[in-house]
């Protein structure tokens, strides 16, 4: 059940009450996967690989209308047109944009940064975010996945595969961590800061140097908001300069993260994919499977070594639920990001090869 509940800062902020077993049909629930018969993989309507060697998913990007094909290709059906997706109401409203967390959160900050002008809905949990966007309540959902300190954002890529929503832009924001804590507070104290456990990972260093304990909470803004109604003086928080002007706390550090080089990636979501073109560069999000055997994933990622297409990430996580009582414990799904535009012929290429390589290992 989806509430719009009045939060103290006089804006709605988006909670869900999950009804029980919401989310068993989501799981994975054998070794192998089809992800086009899967209804929550999240973009593409591929034509289903041949076996079970490799299988594939768009995340982020499907093939445009009448997109070329080559004749040795052109056994195997592209998938389905796209719809275009919207830059803005045709109605003339702003775009309303998901975040996770409240007033002050970094993910805000990325709403407004990809949407300039945007109406950003703060919501209790990415869970509430996504399933606020695929109830039509908002119009696109933000989505912190990696940090370049913290590393990827684990639970993030597993909630890309649970809704069905696509990858429409990406924004990288520097992060600038403060130590915040009520008017009057000094650093010597506070015993215990509070924040999102990203935020706590990227001040460890600074944070040990300051003798406290680290707590973890939902956002770095929440963190703000619980010390500076709670009135707590022996708790700061680690939040943005933001957060600090809008809840009324006093900077006590600035830059407190471990270094000064710290960037999250965040991606923007929407309930339609975009068209790829060719008018400037693109980047596709894809999600992939394969079962045993030497050299399967170098022989997936070969097919974009060989036509020179640039990766510029791979992350895998284990697949839920593959054990099926074998003896083996872990299977992988492995989700990569490359640069090339669906639209262009050599990255449908490299697709299909993903695919075509499971017929020819098995046959
Ligand atoms: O908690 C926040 O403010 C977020 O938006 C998540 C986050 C936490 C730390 C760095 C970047 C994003």
């Amino acid at each position: 059940m989806l509430d719009a509940v009045s939060s103290n800062s006089s804006q709605f902020r988006l909670q869900i009450t999950p009804p029980n077993h919401r989310h068993h049909n989501h799981r994975c629930s054998a070794a192998t996967l089809n992800f086009p018969r899967r209804r929550n993989l999240i973009a593409s309507s591929l034509p289903p690989p041949s076996s079970n060697y490799i299988s594939q998913a768009i995340l982020s990007q499907k093939f445009p209308e009448g997109s070329p094909s080559s004749a040795n290709d052109s056994a195997n059906p592209l998938p389905k047109p796209l719809t275009s997706s919207v830059a803005s109401k045709s109605d003339g409203s702003r775009l309303r944009v998901a975040y996770q967390g409240v007033n002050g959160a970094y993910s805000e900050l990325a709403a407004e940064t990809a949407y300039p002008n945007c109406e950003a809905v703060p919501c209790d949990q990415f869970d509430t975010a996504f399933e606020a966007l695929e109830r039509w309540l908002v119009d696109r959902a933000v989505l912190p996945i990696e940090n370049s300190l913290g590393g990827s954002i684990h639970r993030n890529y597993d909630l890309l595969l649970r809704h069905r929503l696509h990858i429409v832009g990406e924004v990288k924001l520097p992060i600038r961590h403060c130590l915040l804590a009520n008017p009057g507070v000094k650093i010597e104290e506070l015993k215990r800061v509070l924040s999102h456990p990203q935020a706590l990972a990227q001040c460890e260093h600074t944070l040990a140097k300051f003798g406290v304990t680290r707590e973890a909470v939902d956002d770095t803004a929440g963190a703000a908001k619980f010390v500076a109604f709670n009135k707590l003086k022996d708790a700061g928080a680690v939040a943005s300069a933001a957060a600090a002007r809008i809840y009324g706390l006093n900077v006590l550090a600035e830059d407190i993260q471990d270094d000064s080089d710290n960037v999250t990636r965040f991606l923007m979501l929407a309930r339609e994919p975009i068209i790829p073109g060719s008018d400037r560069p693109f980047k596709t999000s894809i999600v992939f499977s394969h079962t045993e055997g030497p050299g399967a994933l170098f022989k997936a990622l070969a097919v974009f070594a060989l036509r020179h297409i640039n990766l510029t990430k791979i992350e895998s996580r284990p697949l839920r639920n593959s054990n099926n009582g074998s003896s083996k414990c872990f299977d992988y799904l492995f989700y990569l990001d490359f640069e090339a535009s669906m639209a262009d012929p050599n990255a449908q290429n490299a697709l299909r090869h993903l695919g075509v390589m499971s017929v020819i290992s098995f046959s």
